[in-house]
């Protein structure tokens, strides 16, 4: 990598910038003291008397006198901002922001991102940075891992918005041009960080067709006051990232394709058949080698076997040579398991994401995946997508002129998201310690053992009368888990992206006394499960996490749904010495669990079976958390290599150093 690339790439300077003002402690209580103070007075305010201190607000922002010095922070703006945000909560949620929302909320404001624990509010926080930022008249996009989090934040605070005299508009996949175009024009536009990029691509393509339209017909667009582009973004003036850890990292290796899917079957469908039927000929070890998360290799002998088959190295139908077809059967055969990486629905294959458990109808995989996992499934193989525009949501995010975000789960990600974003991150303190009580993990040695726990230890804690939720890695688990349930004859949701009944439904439901639920990581981000009364009485929300996640952060959002917002509530693991995670990255954690169990045999505790013991678990806890750490900083550079590679291979010119201060020097 070259010097002045690596230089251009990292922001680490304007995180330092920021980073002066985010931390500046006495200044930011004082803030809030005089923003409550200011607020006071507004209770008798009339519904014109805050559009009125908006308006004023807004002349202020583009005042001329600011341009001398316009990258200082306007406190005084931040003051009234904060006065006019809590009268409007106040009126249209009769809740009082508490401090650590407003200190995040100006963290936020600042250009820096804020690290609140899981339930502390941070849905209220993003209001105040959203507010100000939309004062600029230029747009805010409040960016959401997925659609459902857009729409129910937009729900929820629309009215706060009205009250401040600024408006709002959601995007959705599904929205039309015209309805796509009215949520941009809003002041702050709801929407998924996936829409807002894919917006974005429509954009550029869109501008494209139309500078490459003949001139006469520009002009005549131009002197109609047709826009011959017909955009629907006002641009990337400011983003304020919901789960920021989530969406700015752990998402972002994914690039964003915009492309077109030719109608019918693949031209190659019957090669991808003859792979298919091919593979069944390959044996591991001596034809190739499975290794890493998704390579095969073929050995010089599996090559020279591969191009033996002549009726097929040689059709006609060849859109790439054949040991590529090959490789790509077994990699579907290897790496992608139905009800893990997707699922099959309306004779169709819908790709899970795994980080958040959301299946996605119109996504696809890439240099014939999709249509080797088709031909798999006996299904029609249709033709491979042309990608008509391409970014990675890295470079997306980084092209905001005004970047900033809020996480529960910032650990370990700080410098990462200095670097490449610019943004520090500030962690706001508890506002009350956390009840949650976290039980000894438990660990058993097959995965059978482990879903029969899992349910023995949902049905004894629901009996109590607490809500319990058991949080799966896959959808097979979570089907697993349901049906031992089913044979129990107990009553129970389910949550994971395949079932019939409504999301927020089940959400709204898995805080009731006795309730038991099973979720994918679709309850894991985000998610608030509101108690019932007799439910926190009982000890609150008991969440089950059936398998350990790569990344401890996602684990801990998982956790995060019981003991929020000062609520009681618990959590435990349940890990099995088959779990994917044991068996490919810390397999001496198998081997150790295997030797305690056929040494541990007694009266209660029969051969294959292994006796708790509290010292020993949580060491071996730790030690998987230790992987966890390990894998997240192994994420991390893989990351910013991508970073370095997309950067130059489109040979952006990127702006290194020209992101604002702040949103009023923009
Ligand atoms: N100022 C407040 N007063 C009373 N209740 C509040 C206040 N702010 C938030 N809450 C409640 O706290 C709960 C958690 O809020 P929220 O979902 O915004 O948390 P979060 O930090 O976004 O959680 P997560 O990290 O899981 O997304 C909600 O039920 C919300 O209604």
């Amino acid at each position: 990598m070259s010097q002045p690339l690596d230089a251009a790439i990292n922001r680490t300077a304007t995180a330092r910038e920021f980073q002066r003002k985010v931390t500046d402690q006495r200044m930011i209580a004082a803030v809030i003291q005089r923003g409550r103070e200011f607020a006071e007075p507004l209770k008798n305010e009339t519904a014109d008397g805050l559009y009125l201190l908006t308006s004023q607000l807004k002349e202020r922002i583009h005042s001329p006198r600011r341009h001398p010095n316009s990258n200082a922070v306007d406190w005084e703006l931040l003051t009234n901002a904060i006065a006019v945000v809590h009268e409007a909560i106040r009126r249209e949620l009769s809740l009082e922001p508490f401090d650590t929302q407003l200190r995040a909320g100006i963290v936020m404001s600042l250009g820096g991102i804020a690290e609140m624990q899981t339930g502390e509010g941070k849905t209220l926080s993003g209001v105040l940075p959203a507010y100000v930022n939309a004062l600029r008249g230029k747009g805010v996009h409040v960016a959401t891992p997925n659609a459902y989090l857009a729409r129910r934040d937009y729900e929820y605070l629309r009215g706060v918005f009205r009250h401040c005299g600024i408006t709002t508009g959601v995007v959705e996949l599904e929205s039309d041009d015209e309805q796509a175009r009215q949520a941009y024009q809003a002041d702050v536009t709801y929407g998924s960080a996936h829409t807002f990029g894919f917006d974005y691509l429509r954009d550029q393509i869109a501008s494209q067709k139309s500078s490459a339209s003949p001139i006469g017909f520009q002009l005549l667009s131009t002197l109609r006051g047709v826009n011959a582009s017909q955009r629907r973004q006002r641009g990337l003036a400011c983003a304020i990232v919901d789960e920021a850890d989530d969406v700015l990292l752990d998402d972002a290796v994914s690039p964003l394709i915009l492309s077109d899917t030719p109608n019918g079957p693949a031209p190659d469908a019957p090669v991808h058949r003859m792979a298919l039927g091919f593979v069944g000929q390959l044996s591991e070890g001596e034809h190739f080698f499975a290794s890493g998360s998704d390579q095969i290799e073929l050995t010089d002998e599996g090559f020279a076997k591969t191009y033996s088959d002549t009726a097929a190295s040689t059709h006609p139908n060849l859109l790439r040579p054949w040991h590529e077809y090959v490789i790509t059967a077994l990699r579907a055969a290897y790496h992608y398991a139905r009800d893990v990486h997707y699922v099959v629905r309306d004779d169709s294959i819908e790709l899970i994401d795994r980080a958040t458990g959301r299946v996605f109808a119109d996504r696809s995989w890439s240099g014939g995946l999709h249509q080797a996992v088709q031909a798999r499934e006996g299904l029609e193989i249709t033709g491979e997508s042309i990608a008509l525009g391409r970014i990675t949501k890295q470079n997306f995010f980084r092209s905001y002129r005004y970047l900033t975000g809020m996480t529960g789960t910032a650990d370990q990600c700080q410098r990462e998201l200095e670097q490449v974003y610019g943004t520090p991150v500030e962690t706001v303190p508890l506002r009350i310690a956390s009840k949650r009580e976290t039980y000894t993990p438990r660990f058993v040695l097959t995965q059978d053992e482990k879903y029969e726990a899992v349910v023995n230890e949902a049905f004894s804690i629901a009996v109590s009368g607490r809500p319990v939720l058991v949080g799966t890695l896959s959808v097979s688990e979570s089907l697993a888990i349901a049906s031992r349930l089913r044979e129990f004859g107990r009553s129970f949701e389910i949550l994971n992206g395949v079932q019939d009944a409504d999301e927020a439904a089940v959400v709204a439901n898995a805080g009731r006394s006795g309730a038991i639920t099973v979720a994918t990581n679709l309850a894991g981000r985000g998610t608030d499960i509101k108690l019932d009364e007799q439910a926190r009485e009982c000890g609150g929300l008991h969440v089950i996490v059936t398998q350990m996640h790569p990344f401890a952060r996602v684990d801990r959002q998982l956790i995060g749904r019981a003991a929020r917002c000062g609520d009681p509530g618990s959590c435990r693991f349940f890990i099995a010495a088959d779990d994917p995670l044991l068996l490919q990255h810390a397999p001496w954690i198998t081997r150790h669990l295997h030797r305690v169990a056929s040494e541990n045999v007694d009266a209660f505790h029969p051969a294959g079976s292994i006796a708790e013991d509290p010292r020993r678990d949580h060491r071996l806890f730790n030690q998987i958390v230790t992987v966890q750490r390990r894998l997240q900083r192994e994420a991390s550079s893989r990351r910013l290599q991508m970073l370095k590679t997309d950067l130059r291979e489109q040979e952006i010119l990127f702006r290194a150093t020209d992101q604002p201060d702040a949103c009023w020097a923009i």
